[in-house]
């Protein structure tokens, strides 16, 4: 397994399969890359199937085994289960997707060997779901969700963005994710740093702080030092921590991504970034850092990945270091690396 310079392996690589997507989400970071364009623009600078097998393969070489499918949105691809089926052996596939193309196509999915989806889900309410999304397909990802737990894909998680906006939906979000056995629920930090508007975000300790009142387990992810809140689900005499057993089938779980700031989340990164048109990204919050994979052949994909881990940087704590109370891109990462040429 490749390690960079700070002792962070490599085991995941998350593959955007294009920059398109039908939604106009008022937070997108499009994973690092700015506006996402419209569902019908033209496909040609994506990366081929083929282009996207061999980089799977070179990572597979390396080691890495776990791919993460999303973009834009990943379901626009209308080769994705050839894809997916084509995911070199020994590698965990799993999807990130707003679910409205889910209904129909899970099956087909969970068939060329889909393990895993997770599904963004800002609100309940369908009116704030369309403020967010600026889309109306609200019953089309309920519906999507139901699809992929019908077609296996358990657990699904829901993602739901922190706003200010939806932030008092928290709790009846949770409700709904314990309730149904199956569903997680992931609370995302909302991420200002490529997309502005921090006055958006909720104070996220507050939200760790109101979970750890109604949790009944506690755990940290190792990956990223994410933390996992445990909710209902006691069997026995009471509760988890009362002595009880906790039974997991029918516990809510309920994991909070809490990058912004954090330094622990970055030292314990262990994820490269590919973008639709074949570059590869050490950071997602980085657009300085783009390498491209120029023809993708082997070997070019083979030593831009080598280059890309070699050079690889925590964002907090070393690419921006804190000065009075402010975070800054420390001086020695100004002119790191060249743009790349496409
Ligand atoms: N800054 C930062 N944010 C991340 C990172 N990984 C995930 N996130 C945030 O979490 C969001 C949701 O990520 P997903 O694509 O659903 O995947 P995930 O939760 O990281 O992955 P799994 O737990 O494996 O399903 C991303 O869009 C980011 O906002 C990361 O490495 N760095
Ligand atoms: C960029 S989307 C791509 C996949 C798919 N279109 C979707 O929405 O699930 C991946 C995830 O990033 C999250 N996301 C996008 N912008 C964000 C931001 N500024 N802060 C936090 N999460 C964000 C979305 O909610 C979604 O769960
Ligand atoms: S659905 Fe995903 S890619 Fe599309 S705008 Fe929303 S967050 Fe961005
Ligand atoms: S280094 Fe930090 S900000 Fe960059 S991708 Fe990793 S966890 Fe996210």
């Amino acid at each position: 397994m490749l390690v960079d310079a700070f002792d962070r392996e490599v085991s995941g690589v998350r593959v955007s399969l294009t920059d398109r997507c039908n939604f106009d989400c008022v937070y997108c970071h499009n994973e690092g890359l700015g506006d996402t364009r419209g569902p019908m623009a033209p496909r040609d600078h994506e990366m081929t199937a083929d282009d996207v097998v061999r980089f799977l393969d070179v990572a597979r070489e390396f080691d890495v085994d776990a791919v993460k499918f999303t973009g834009g949105e990943p379901m626009l691809r209308e080769d994705l289960a050839e894809i997916v089926r084509r995911v070199p052996d020994g590698m965990e596939v799993s999807m990130t997707t707003n679910g409205t193309f889910l209904p129909g196509r899970a099956p087909e999915l969970v068939d060329a060997g889909l393990e895993r989806v997770n599904v963004s889900l800002d609100a309940l309410d369908p009116e704030q779901f369309a403020a967010v999304t600026q889309s109306g397909a609200f019953d089309r990802v309920l519906e999507g969700v139901e699809a992929a737990l019908d077609a296996g894909l358990d657990p699904v998680k829901l993602n739901m963005v922190l706003l200010r906006e939806t932030a008092a939906q928290v709790p009846e979000m949770v409700d709904f994710v314990a309730d149904r056995p199956g569903l997680r629920l992931q609370l995302l930090q909302y991420m200002p740093e490529l997309t502005g508007n921090p006055e958006w975000a909720v104070d996220v300790d507050d939200v760790h702080e109101w979970l750890a009142e109604r949790a009944d387990r506690v755990e940290t992810r190792e990956m990223h030092g994410r933390r996992r809140y445990w909710i209902g689900g006691g069997s026995g005499d009471g509760p988890a921590d009362d002595g009880g057993e906790l039974d997991d089938e029918t516990a809510g779980m309920v994991e909070v991504v809490d990058p912004v700031g954090n330094e622990d989340f970055c030292a314990n990164c262990h994820r490269v970034r590919v973008t639709h048109d074949g570059k590869l990204k050490g950071c997602l919050n980085r657009t300085d850092d783009l390498r491209s994979m120029g023809e993708m052949t082997t070997e070019e994909i083979r030593e831009t990945f080598r280059e890309t881990v070699a050079n690889r940087v925590p964002y907090y704590g070393e690419y921006m270091v804190e000065e009075d109370g402010e975070w800054v891109v420390d001086e020695k990462y100004l002119d790191a690396v060249p743009e790349p040429s496409d």
